[in-house]
């Protein structure tokens, strides 16, 4: 990586976390997404979710249709449910174009109805994962409403993960978008076979940012922000240089009235300015330096695959983020709405 204070070249990154939706909103996601990124792994939580080989790849086909920039390129994803069978995992595998599968606790995020009620109901698929290297995505937070929301990630690891990673120790796990110290503490001290997604989002802030002077819905995703201590951790640890972890934006648009509303719903809005959003952050913690590994190296490398062989250039030029951006015929509030960002992207 050369770098100056104005300019830094960086081997193209790659998102290994992100939400294109479907239908009319897939030319404006795709857009965003693929305007300098070089792989995206694909969530799966649609309505109806994408359970089965065939639904990923058609899923594929209409991420495609969209037209992405060339360097893009969909990496897709199972949704895992109850029922969900070995076959069905050693089918997606053999398409070479599903490269994991995702764990949701049935109730846990958006779309997730459909997804796993007990994770010992997977263990035959994991089996099969572990054998044919498929590796496992894990939304980590329990769904018991007993629980309180702010420890659901913490709970979710001390009763359900470590199990998981002990039972399969062959199998690769991602721990994705953490976000708490607790979080980055399991995973640092984990085997070599699990990481973590960060997002620029839980970098950027803390649960001050979204509840302190008024209540900020566009703010509002799961696993929720947390108190600045874990914020602290998850800037430490994606500065840090270890490779366990990585770039996961979980950018996840909602129509601006779903998030502005009574019970709005969960997801932030960052693929307009994914890479930006972590410079941004990483600039901040004066680790510009370890952006390069985190966002273009350290995801190809656990998934097993090459490094983009191509660059991208980041320049220090401030630039004003719209107030919104167009989604299907409405608009999604993006992240940093009306604010200055510090760097952008030129390819
Ligand atoms: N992160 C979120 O708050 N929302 C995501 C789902 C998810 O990644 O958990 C979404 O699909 O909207
Ligand atoms: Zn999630
Ligand atoms: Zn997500």
């Amino acid at each position: 990586m050369t770098s100056t204070p104005q300019r830094i070249t960086l081997t193209r990154p790659d998102d290994w976390h992100i939400h294109l939706r479907d239908g009319e909103q897939l030319k404006d996601t795709v857009r965003d997404a693929s305007r300098y990124i070089g792989r995206a792994i694909i969530m799966p939580n649609l309505v109806p979710p994408a359970t089965c080989t065939e639904t990923a790849l058609a899923y594929r086909e209409r991420i495609m249709a969209a037209g992405p920039s060339a360097q893009f390129e969909p990496l897709m994803v199972l949704y895992l449910t109850d029922n969900t069978t070995p076959e069905e995992i050693r089918k997606a595998k053999a398409s070479g174009k599903i490269v994991a599968a995702k764990l949701y606790p049935a109730g846990a995020t958006t779309n997730s109805a459909s997804g796993v009620t007990d994770v010992e109901n997977i263990y035959p698929v994991l089996e099969a994962m572990q054998e044919v290297g498929m590796l496992l995505l894990v939304h980590g937070e329990v769904t018991d409403s007993s629980i309180d929301i702010f420890d659901r990630e913490k709970v979710f690891i001390e009763t359900k993960l470590k199990k998981v990673v002990s039972d399969f120790p062959e199998l690769k796990v991602v721990l994705e978008h953490i976000t708490t110290r607790d979080a980055v503490e399991f995973v640092r001290s984990a085997s070599t076979n699990v990481a973590a997604t960060i997002t620029a989002h839980h970098l950027l802030y803390n649960r001050n940012h979204m509840l302190a002077g008024g209540i900020r819905p566009h703010y509002y995703c799961l696993p929720i922000l947390k108190r600045n201590t874990h914020q602290q951790a998850l800037i430490e640890a994606a500065t840090s240089g270890s490779a366990k972890f990585f770039m996961g934006t979980d950018s996840a648009p909602h129509l601006k009235d779903k998030k502005e509303a009574s019970c709005g719903c969960a997801g932030a809005y960052t693929a307009h300015a994914s890479l930006e959003l972590y410079a941004e952050a990483f600039e901040q913690a004066d680790a510009m330096d370890k952006l390069e590994g985190f966002a273009s190296h350290f995801g190809p490398d656990f998934y097993g695959l090459e490094r983009n062989s191509d660059t991208i250039t980041l320049v220090r030029e401030p630039w004003q983020v719209p107030e919104s951006y167009p989604l299907a015929d409405d608009k999604v509030i993006p992240i940093c709405a009306g604010e200055t960002l510090n760097w952008q992207v030129k390819d």
